[in-house]
């Protein structure tokens, strides 16, 4: 793997090959629940750093996704949903989404077409008025609504903020997002990139490796299982034989939480187990054994510990 110091690397030079000054910084995604951050990322960076599922609420820690286009480094931040708090570890959730905003070189205001600017959108909007950073519109799932209402909703969004562009995307489909990247490419300011070429994602891949576990415990039990379960990597052992093997836990504050998650005969956790393992190893490119515990610990979501691991800050009120 090339690092930063790596003279070959062109970029750390601050010009890359064809001598076009690169372009480099940090990008906040903002936005309500499942306005479709996730979906997103994973469509410009081209890789999986983060969850996508049909629950709300599913990004807890700030995750980054790089993505390369022409001269430019982009770095994604993913911020969780901005929502009205309500216990400690959502309140953590709103500080942490903002302090991620306010890290940013830009901040792109991601809303759901479809929902317009109901709700939390509205919270969102008030509180990017005390942000500084240039504001980008991006307007999502334009493959739901017709397009008269979507100049209807950018115009009445432009009204309460001044941003600086707008941009009309389905990050399902695609249409608008290479207009999004060439814009983000140009306006990031010049400078040497922060990460190496081939690195996609900064996420430890113990953490990477426990979302992406999470992702297919919400995808199979999205309707049954509240979003306050949790899954931690425990063990991590890279074996002689080319294999690893991760030990992981899946917290849920319930008992009868715990049986939703092993299912009937140890159903849903085996099928949970299959679809993770078999994602892991094509991301690692190496066969993975995977073990999945289920253990009960409750009220997690008011443990100081548990925010540490997240990378959060414990509210002191
Ligand atoms: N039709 C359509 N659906 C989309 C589009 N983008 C996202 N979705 C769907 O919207 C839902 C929410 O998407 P996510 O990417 O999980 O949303 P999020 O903003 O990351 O949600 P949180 O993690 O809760 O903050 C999923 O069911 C996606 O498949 C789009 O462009 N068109």
């Amino acid at each position: 793997m090339e690092t930063m110091s790596d003279t070959e690397n062109p970029s750390v030079e601050g010009a890359a090959v064809d001598d076009k000054p690169t372009h480099s910084g940090f990008v906040a995604l903002i936005g309500p629940t499942n306005a479709g951050k996730s979906t997103l990322l994973n469509r410009l960076v081209g890789a999986k750093v983060s969850i996508v599922s049909h629950k709300v609420q599913t990004t807890r820690a700030i995750v980054r996704g790089i993505a390369i286009h022409d001269n430019a480094q982009i770095v994604f931040m993913d911020t969780p949903g901005i929502f009205k708090p309500r216990r400690r570890l959502d309140r953590a959730m709103v500080t942490s989404a903002w302090g991620g905003a306010k890290d940013a070189d830009l901040i792109l205001l991601l809303i759901d077409s479809e929902r317009g600017l109901r709700g939390d959108a509205e919270a969102i909007l008030e509180g990017l008025k005390d942000v500084h950073q240039p504001k980008i519109l991006v307007l999502n799932k334009i493959d739901r609504v017709r397009h008269e209402d979507l100049l209807k909703l950018a115009a009445k969004a432009n009204e309460a903020i001044a941003f600086e562009q707008t941009f009309m995307v389905s990050a399902t489909t695609g249409s608008g997002c290479d207009d999004l990247m060439d814009f983000l490419a140009k306006r990031l300011p010049e400078g040497p990139w922060y990460y190496p070429e081939d690195q996609i994602s900064d996420l430890p891949m113990r953490q990477l490796a426990a979302e992406i576990t999470r992702e297919k415990l919400f995808l199979r039990l999205h309707q049954e299982l509240p979003y306050s379960s949790h899954v931690e990597t425990e063990k991590w052992e890279e074996r002689k034989d080319g294999s690893v093997r991760i030990e992981q836990v899946i917290y849920v504050e319930r008992d009868s939480q715990k049986k939703i998650v092993l299912g009937k005969g140890g159903d849903a956790i085996k099928s949970i187990s299959t679809a993770s393992r078999k994602e892991l190893s094509e991301i690692l490119e190496q066969p993975v054994h995977l073990f999945l515990f289920v253990k009960v610990r409750e009220n997690w979501g008011d443990d100081p510990e548990r925010f540490r691991e997240m990378g959060l800050e414990f509210p002191r009120n």
